[in-house]
Order: C-alpha cells, then sequence, then structure tokens
C-alpha cells in the first residue's frame, strides 16, 4: 500500500494516529485549500517522493485514501523527479510546481460564519483501510527536524500550538501572483516611533488580526530542550505541579484555622488568631521582653498579617508608639512590611502588638540554618522532628544573595535616616529558594524609645555602623554552619578561605572591622559588591522568566473554566415549576451536541478518544468565536450541522442570558459573563 506522508495525506494519517471525532469536519484544514495555496502537496511511494500538481484542486475525491488513488487517470509515476525541499528565497514557492491557475488564484480570506460550505468533506478512513498499529506517530507534513521548523505550507495542520500565519500566507500569495507586496502592519511589534502615547497605543490596536487567534497556544522560553517544535506535553497547557502544590500549600497555611484553639478568639479587629511559634519556652534576648506570633485575619480588609506580641510591655509615654510611623513608609522587598502598632490587655497582661505581612510557609535563617544548635528545639514549628545538626555546606552564590538582599534593605533604612538593628538569624524571613526579608524592624525603636528625645530628631549613626557589623555576623555564621561563631571570628575566618574565595572572605572581615577603625557605610558595601549584586540580579531575572512563563501557561484557564461553568449550568438541566420551557431544543441542540463533540468524540473503531488538545482548541475556538466550521452529529447519526464555532459561542450565550435572567441566587454575577 502506497504511505502517503504530505498535504492531505498526512490528515489522514493523523487521523489514524490521533483519530479524529466521529463526526468531525475542519473545513479550514481541507486539503485543496493547501494545494491552492501553495501548488503541491507531497507524495511518497516506494520510499520515493512525488509532487502533486495543484490542478488537482479540482479533484479532491482523487487522494482521499490510498485506494481511491490507485484509480486515479492521472496516477503518479515512480520515475518523477524526488522531492526538493522549498527554498527559503522563493519564499517557500517552487515555481516550476505551480500551474497557472494557482498563479492566478484569488488570495485567500478566511471564512465568515455566512459564507457558504464548501464541500471538500475528506472521507473518513474505514478500519478496513487503516489500523492504528501501522502509523508512525504523526508528523506534521514538511516538518524539518533540522530546521526545527514548520514550513508555511504546513502551518495548520498542527492543531493546537502551530497557529496559522496569516501573514506569511499573504506574502506567499502575493509572491505568487508576481504583485508587489504591500506594507503589512505587524501589530505585535513595539511602536518604532518608541511613542508611549495614549493616541499611538490606540491607533496600532486597531490592525490587530482578524478574526483573533487566541486558540492558540505559544511556548515562552524557557524552553524545554528535548521535545520536537509541533510536539506539547500536557504540563504546557497548565502551570507546573511542583509550582501548583507551593502555592497550594501557601494558600492552606494563610487559611488554617484552629477549631479548638484555646488562642484569643479577637484582637482588636482581628479574628482567626492561629500561633506561629508554638514553643512555649520564650526568649527575651532580642526585645528585651517574651515574644508571641500568630497570624491572623483583619476583619476591615479581610487580608491575612503577621501579628507579634510583646508580652508584659508597659507603655508609659505615648510618642513611644509614634517611633513605628517612618518605618511605615518604608517599601522594600527585602524587607517585611510593618503595618501598625497597638497596646492591649486581651492576653490579660499588657502586650504591644506589630501587625506585619504574613508570609505563609516562611521560616527564619535560624530555623533552615541552624536547626537544632541556634534554637534549641527538637521539633519545628510544624510538629516535625529536626534534622540531627549537621551544618551544610552553603553555596557562596547563596551568601551573594542573602548579603545583595540585606544591603538593599539597609540601603533604604540608612537613607530614611533609620537603623535596622536586628539582623539576626531568628528575624530573617526565608519566604522562597534564596529569597529573604527582614522581620521585626521598627520594634526596638519603640521598645527603647527614649522620652528624654522627644521632639529631637534621633540620629542612627551608630546603630548604622552596627548594622553592618551584624551584616558580617551573620553572613560569617551562615557560611561557618554555625549560629555562635561570630564570638571567635578570626579563627572562623581563616577556616573561610577552605571553602569560598578571598573576596567573599575580605567582605566579612571588612563588615566586622570596628566602627572607630574606618568608616564604613552601606554605600562603600554595595560599591564594593557591585559585581556580585549583578550576578544575583541576574539569577533573579532567570527566576523571574521562569515564573512568567509558567503563568503563561495559566493563560486560559479562567477563559475555560467560565465555558465550562456556563455549559455545565445550561445542559441536562431538568424541568420544574420555574423552568417549564427549558428544553434542549434549537439552539441548546446543537450545544448538547458540541458538547458531545469536544468530550464524547470517538474514534474509528469506536473506541472513547481522550484528546487533551481537542478538547482545549475546541473550547479556546469556542471563547474566541472562531469562523472555523464543524459539522456536529446527533447521538443517532440523524441529524447533522454544521456551524461555526462563531454560532456555538452565540448560543451558550443565549441560553445563559435566559439562565440568569430565570435565576434569583446565581453564583455567576450577571455582570461578569
Ligand atoms: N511575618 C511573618 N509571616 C509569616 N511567618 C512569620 C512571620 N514572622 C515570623 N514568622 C514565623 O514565626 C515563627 C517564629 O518567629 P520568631 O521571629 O518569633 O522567631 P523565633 O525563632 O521564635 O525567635 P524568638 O526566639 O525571638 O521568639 C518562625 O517560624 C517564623 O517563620
Amino acid at each position: 500500500m502506497d504511505t502517503p506522508i504530505g498535504g492531505i495525506a498526512s490528515e489522514i494519517r493523523r487521523t489514524m494516529a490521533s483519530p479524529r471525532p466521529k463526526g468531525r469536519e475542519n473545513l479550514k484544514n481541507t486539503p485543496c485549500r493547501n494545494i491552492g495555496i501553495f501548488g503541491f502537496c507531497k507524495y511518497e511511494k516506494d520510499g520515493c517522493a512525488y509532487n502533486h500538481d495543484a490542478s488537482m484542486k479540482t479533484k479532491p475525491q482523487s487522494h482521499s485514501t490510498a485506494s481511491s488513488e490507485s484509480t486515479n487517470t492521472s496516477r503518479f509515476n515512480v520515475d518523477s523527479p524526488s522531492f526538493t525541499p522549498l527554498q527559503p528565497q522563493t519564499n517557500g514557492l517552487r515555481p516550476s510546481a505551480i500551474s497557472p491557475r494557482s498563479a492566478n488564484a484569488a488570495p485567500f480570506t478566511p471564512k465568515s460564519s455566512n459564507s457558504p460550505l464548501v464541500s471538500h468533506a475528506r472521507p473518513k478512513p474505514t478500519a478496513t483501510e487503516w489500523t492504528p498499529q501501522e502509523v508512525a506517530e504523526f508528523v506534521p507534513q514538511g516538518f524539518d527536524p533540522n530546521q526545527g521548523l514548520l514550513q508555511p505550507d504546513t502551518q495548520n495542520a498542527t492543531g493546537l500550538g502551530s497557529g496559522f500565519d496569516a501573514y506569511t500566507l499573504h506574502s506567499a500569495l502575493q509572491s505568487m501572483a508576481g504583485t508587489p507586496q504591500p506594507q503589512i502592519n505587524n501589530p505585535y511589534l513595539q511602536d518604532p516611533s518608541g511613542g508611549l502615547s495614549g493616541a499611538t497605543y490606540y491607533q496600532n490596536s486597531g490592525a490587530f488580526t482578524q478574526p483573533l487567534q487566541y486558540h492558540l497556544y505559544s511556548p515562552l522560553a524557557p524552553h524545554r530542550d528535548n521535545l520536537l517544535a509541533y510536539q506539547r506535553t500536557s504540563h504546557d497547557f497548565f502551570i507546573s505541579e511542583d509550582l501548583r502544590r507551593e502555592f497550594q500549600r501557601r494558600n492552606e497555611a494563610s487559611l488554617q484555622v484552629l477549631p479548638n484553639s484555646t488562642v484569643l478568639p479577637h484582637l482588636d479587629h482581628f479574628h482567626s488568631l492561629v500561633p506561629l511559634d508554638t514553643l512555649s519556652q520564650k526568649n527575651s534576648n532580642i526585645f528585651g521582653y517574651p515574644t508571641w506570633i500568630y497570624k491572623a485575619v483583619s476583619s476591615k480588609d479581610g487580608k491575612t498579617y503577621a501579628l507579634r506580641r510583646l508580652e508584659g510591655y508597659r507603655l508609659t509615654n505615648e510618642h513611644a508608639i509614634r517611633a513605628l510611623q517612618p518605618w511605615k513608609r518604608i517599601d522594600n522587598g527585602s524587607m517585611v512590611t510593618v503595618h501598625d502598632v497597638f497596646t492591649t490587655r486581651a492576653f490579660g497582661d499588657s502586650s504591644l502588638i506589630f501587625v506585619m505581612d504574613y508570609h505563609p510557609c516562611s521560616s527564619t535563617l535560624a530555623e533552615h540554618h541552624f536547626p537544632q544548635s541556634a534554637q534549641g528545639r527538637n521539633m519545628d514549628r510544624f510538629g516535625n522532628p529536626v534534622r540531627a545538626y549537621n551544618p551544610q555546606y552553603v553555596s557562596e552564590q547563596t551568601l551573594w544573595a542573602y548579603m545583595a538582599q540585606l544591603a538593599s534593605a539597609l540601603k533604604i533604612i540608612h537613607a530614611g535616616g533609620l537603623a535596622a538593628q536586628v539582623i539576626h538569624p531568628s528575624k530573617i524571613l526565608l519566604t522562597g529558594k534564596n529569597r529573604i526579608r527582614l522581620n521585626a524592624c521598627g520594634i526596638l525603636d519603640v521598645v527603647k524609645f527614649d522620652a528624654s528625645q522627644v521632639g529631637m530628631q534621633r540620629s542612627f549613626k551608630l546603630e548604622q555602623q552596627e548594622d553592618l557589623v551584624q551584616l558580617g555576623r551573620l553572613i560569617l555564621c551562615i557560611a561557618a554552619g554555625n549560629a555562635s561563631v561570630y564570638l571567635a571570628p578570626h579563627k572562623a575566618l581563616d577556616g573561610l578561605s577552605r571553602a569560598y574565595t578571598g573576596r567573599l572572605r575580605d567582605c566579612i572581615s571588612w563588615l566586622l572591622s570596628p566602627p572607630q577603625e574606618q568608616t564604613k557605610s552601606i554605600d562603600i558595601l554595595l560599591s564594593e559588591i557591585s559585581g556580585n549584586i549583578i550576578t544575583v540580579l541576574d539569577n533573579q531575572l532567570h527566576a523571574f522568566d521562569t515564573f512568567e512563563s509558567a503563568l503563561a501557561t495559566s493563560l486560559e484557564d479562567g477563559r475555560i473554566a467560565r465555558i465550562l461553568l456556563k455549559m455545565n449550568l445550561i445542559l441536562e438541566r431538568p424541568e420544574n415549576e420555574h423552568n417549564h420551557s427549558w428544553s434542549e431544543t434549537g439552539e441548546r441542540y446543537y450545544i448538547k451536541m458540541f458538547r458531545d463533540y469536544v468530550f464524547h468524540a470517538v474514534d474509528a473503531q469506536g473506541r472513547a478518544l481522550v484528546d487533551l488538545s481537542h478538547i482545549l482548541g475546541c473550547l479556546n475556538r469556542l471563547d474566541a468565536g472562531s469562523n472555523e466550521t464543524i459539522q456536529l452529529t446527533s447521538r443517532d447519526g440523524e441529524t447533522a450541522f454544521i456551524v461555526t464555532f462563531k454560532d456555538i459561542k452565540r448560543a451558550i450565550e443565549n441560553s445563559f442570558s435566559d439562565l440568569n435572567g430565570n435565576t434569583n441566587s446565581s453564583g455567576l454575577s450577571k455582570g461578569r459573563k
């Protein structure tokens, strides 16, 4: 049997490798369109390749199956010259292969919804002619693994992800007809004038290609290397499992409540308090008071916050509370934002409460790098036993990343005339991979408020110098894997040379040098480590790209969810006293048939067809209101409709409006269709 591999033939082949749903009639992909545009399609027989003249357009039935090919009067000859790849300089067209009829063909215009339907139906292959076992994996026609790009004549053959390139097609037709190519605006290019004025922006918006191609997916970098250009995995359509799990975990942590908790039910305007620090053993070294930390939801804005309570604090001067004001104005990505402070007696004592941003599933650097020795704990805050203390090597890259983020926070703090004063492993939150935030800032300003300074501008020069020393100690302790190594810094610095560069060692040494020896400032630190900051920035940019790419996979999720919700609200709805007239006739009937077409498709043998590309492709075309036509067949095979996705979309919208008009308690807002 001949084995066609190109043009229509590859469509047939795809039907066998990934059979189409019963009754599916994708007229846009009919073989004749390919022939009309590109003048030839490729056939292969006994290992040889042949060109099929464009005049075949008038005889589509001649190549609908392999068996019909054998009866064709213009049968291909084994002596025909072999297929030669398209030359780029001819715009993908070989003049010798173009018939005069094709050359004079009118430019292609997409079908509108009311255009007459073409009867280029592709006869369905029967089970006796083809069996799936005979067929290798579908490869789009014209796919050249060396180039890794689709040839223009195959743009629409791959279904999802390939995309019909109207620009290429138009150019090809123009060059075929020998006419000069008009200037075609590419609406996706940046405005060459570089202007950001509203007028320029809106003028360009009118140039978007119609119909909109919102049903096509285009993968963004970074790419997986081991897939061919036309291949997609189901993961490409959704957010990655790891990322989903991570966000799910954060979500659960944010929503967590303790049903039988002994913690206060309310504190000021906060409710649902959950303790984050479950240890009864409290350390008052840093603030001079034992501290407790809770997650709580504000009834004012519904957001979740972290509340830090200083137990037993007695406010003696109202101005002390005001010392937090300048901290509220600081907005830096490497800090935990502080929102408010108030006193309370709700715990039975006099407590001071600081309201801060809540970062779910975060841990402190102390918990992360010194799990046992620094905390003297056997359990982490989730009740899991901590590993035996085993200091792990921390890469130099991580240390520079910490240094860069803390330096960025210190830059803002010092520029605001303040000092952090708490650069301690237990007061730095790790909120993501190598992503840290300086926590508990401003607390010491309130707690150590000096009443004699009221009305005077307090100077934090000494504290700022001390911040740099604390930063040096922190990096040294993490690098050495020991929380108390800063007590003997010289020995520890010598030890660092074995694992880290001299540059890091010198930097720590400079930070640790006593303030009186030389004038140190955050600006000097930043200029000295600028080279390392650039590396950190580059890593962050890569991480940002990865997240953006992950975000792009969810581009269509919301739209698809809305379509599914609407379809399920409309279909199989029982009639009752409130819904007398609800029946699935008229428009609703073909919505039902469309549902079968999308979800209940079967292959040529009648087996269920589970094809994610088909389902997503159909739903996206539906949402975009594509003018592509499909044939819907009833389950008994008695009724068939040829409709466009646009028609179905309109039917769904109408039915949903009817339904929305009848309901008085819809969860879906009427305004948000
Ligand atoms: N803003 C926040 N968002 C989310 N979790 C936080 C926040 N602040 C602290 N936590 C968590 O609360 C826990 C306790 O934090 P805390 O700052 O009290 O550290 P600690 O090691 O208990 O220090 P101390 O011994 O001084 O109380 C830590 O696990 C930390 O991850």
